[in-house]
């Protein structure tokens, strides 16, 4: 068995702790969820097809499965990029389904596959940093960017390893995409998110920033107790990651691994079951290229 304390983010404490919240409030409850595009055309896919789902508080799940198998519109329909057909989504209690993205930002943080989206190039890392605080904050007269919250900014930006506490003043453009994409984790756990949803968010970055990032997500993820999902196309990242893993397929949700079945899984037991897949589906090599076995 592996050592809870290296692995992910469950230490025994967390463990402890994960059972005294597990009484606590359910975070994300999804309700038979459907959800159509291009809908009576030719080119009509259907990418959800009745997801249930309930996440606790502080509950870290992780996402993988074929291509196309509705992983990122999964994401998509928690953040409200679009609405759903038909089915519901409670985000802490509050019926969130037909409030648009702008009206759920307050509650979700996400972070993208491409380190450059998520912050603004030309601006400094103080003032992303200073952008990501007021957001979702109603105060008048403004806050604003002084030295103490230069200080407060610095101290946030140490954590992140990555010697950018000297460099407040440097344009965010001129950093590399694992500086910037940390800096975009930073900025979406900055203000405590009811929901963080990472979309294959070191699936871009070199091996060495991408096992930072790693690291810089296990840290945030259990510090502020965030309810987090993280699609992810690599299965080792899958297994050691958070305390539940969600296997898709096709627009559903086909296996539903609590955090005793993960420590007891390996990537080849993962793999063994997407092979099923194939055998029983004739899926072909294109649609499980979604799954890597490799570490990050
Ligand atoms: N806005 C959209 N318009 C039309 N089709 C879409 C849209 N968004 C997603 N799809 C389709 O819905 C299906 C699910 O897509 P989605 O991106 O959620 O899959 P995924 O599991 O994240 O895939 P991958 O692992 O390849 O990134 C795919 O067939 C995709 O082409």
């Amino acid at each position: 068995m592996r050592s809870a304390d290296t692995q992910g983010w469950c230490t025994a404490g967390e463990l402890l702790r994960r059972e005294t919240r597990s009484r606590g409030i359910q975070m994300i409850e999804i309700t038979d969820l459907h959800k159509r595009f291009n809908t009576g055309t030719p080119n009509e896919v259907y990418a959800l097809r009745g997801i249930n789902l309930t996440i606790k508080e502080g509950d870290f799940v992780t996402i993988i499965g074929t291509n196309g198998s509705g992983k990122s519109t999964l994401l998509n329909a928690i953040a409200g990029t679009f609405l759903p057909d038909t089915g519901r989504i409670r985000i802490a209690g509050e019926d969130v389904t037909n409030r648009t993205d702008f009206q759920r930002a307050k509650h979700i943080a996400r972070v993208f596959q491409n380190p450059f989206m998520g912050t603004a190039p030309g601006m400094t890392i103080a003032e992303n940093l200073h952008m990501a605080y007021l957001r979702g904050r109603k105060v008048y007269p403004a806050i604003r960017l002084d030295a103490a919250r230069r200080q407060e900014y610095g101290k946030e930006v140490e954590q992140l390893e990555m010697q950018l506490e000297d460099r407040l003043d440097n344009v965010i453009g001129a950093l590399s995409g694992g500086q910037r994409q940390a800096l975009t984790l930073l900025m979406a756990v900055l203000n405590r998110p009811k929901v963080l949803l990472l979309d294959e968010h070191t699936a871009a970055l070199d091996p060495k920033s991408a096992a930072q990032v790693i690291k810089l997500t296990r840290r945030f993820v259990e510090k502020g107790n965030l309810t987090t999902f993280m699609v992810t196309h690599s299965m080792q990242q899958a297994l050691d990651l958070g305390c539940r893993t969600i296997m898709m397929h096709r627009g559903g949700i086909i296996d539903d691994l609590t955090l005793d079945e993960k420590r007891r899984m390996t990537v080849n037991d993962l793999l063994a079951k997407f092979a099923e897949l194939r055998q029983a589906e004739r899926l072909t090599d294109e649609m499980l290229v979604a799954l890597r076995r490799d570490y990050l």
